[in-house]
This record gives structure tokens, sequence and C-alpha cells, in this order.
């Protein structure tokens, strides 16, 4: 099953820049992990925004809710799923 998401990152101002540091670090080996892992099959930055669209290739829709709620930066994510499925007119 495909899902496309958008993530909004909203992190709280009484972070410090040092922790925002530390949540970034541990977001990018947590994001590396699945994208190696073929889960999420791609990340792109929303240009001009702390956002991305991700892909994500996954076996159900609990899956897709564990492997998001498990990002270190979950708290701090405003997440829109949008399902995907096969389009009549895809030539794969
Ligand atoms: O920088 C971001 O867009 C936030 C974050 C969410 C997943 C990920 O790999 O990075």
């Amino acid at each position: 099953m495909m899902f496309l998401a958008r993530m909004d990152v909203e992190f709280p101002p009484h972070l410090t820049p040092e922790q925002i540091a530390d949540f970034q670090a541990r977001e990018k080996e947590y994001s590396g992990s699945l994208q190696r892992s073929g889960e999420m099959a791609g990340i792109w930055r929303i240009v001009g925004e702390y956002a991305n669209h991700s892909l994500f290739d996954v076996e159900s829709n609990d899956e897709l809710h564990a492997i998001l709620s498990g990002f270190p930066m979950y708290p701090y994510l405003k997440i829109r799923i949008t399902p995907l499925a096969r389009h009549p007119n895809s030539i794969r």
C-alpha cells in the first residue's frame, strides 16, 4: 500500500538550538533506516517550507501509523496522509 505523507515541522519556541539539533540528527538516522529498508520510498523538501512530502510503501494502515509515530520529531510534526491507488493510465 502506497501513502503520500505531508509532514510540517513545528518546534515549540522553548526548545534550545542544541535540542533541535539532537532531534534533527535522530530524525535523519531513523529516516535513513526506513529508506534503506524500503518502507520509505522517498522524501522531498517542499520548497520554501520546513515541510516534506514522503512516500511510504507499507503493508497496512497500522504499520504506517507505527512508523510515523516512531519518528523522534513526531510530537512536533503535523502529518497529513493521502492513500494512493494505482492509476489506470499508469504504464508501470
Ligand atoms: O526535515 C523534515 O522534513 C522533517 C523530518 C520528517 C521526516 C524526516 O526525515 O525529516
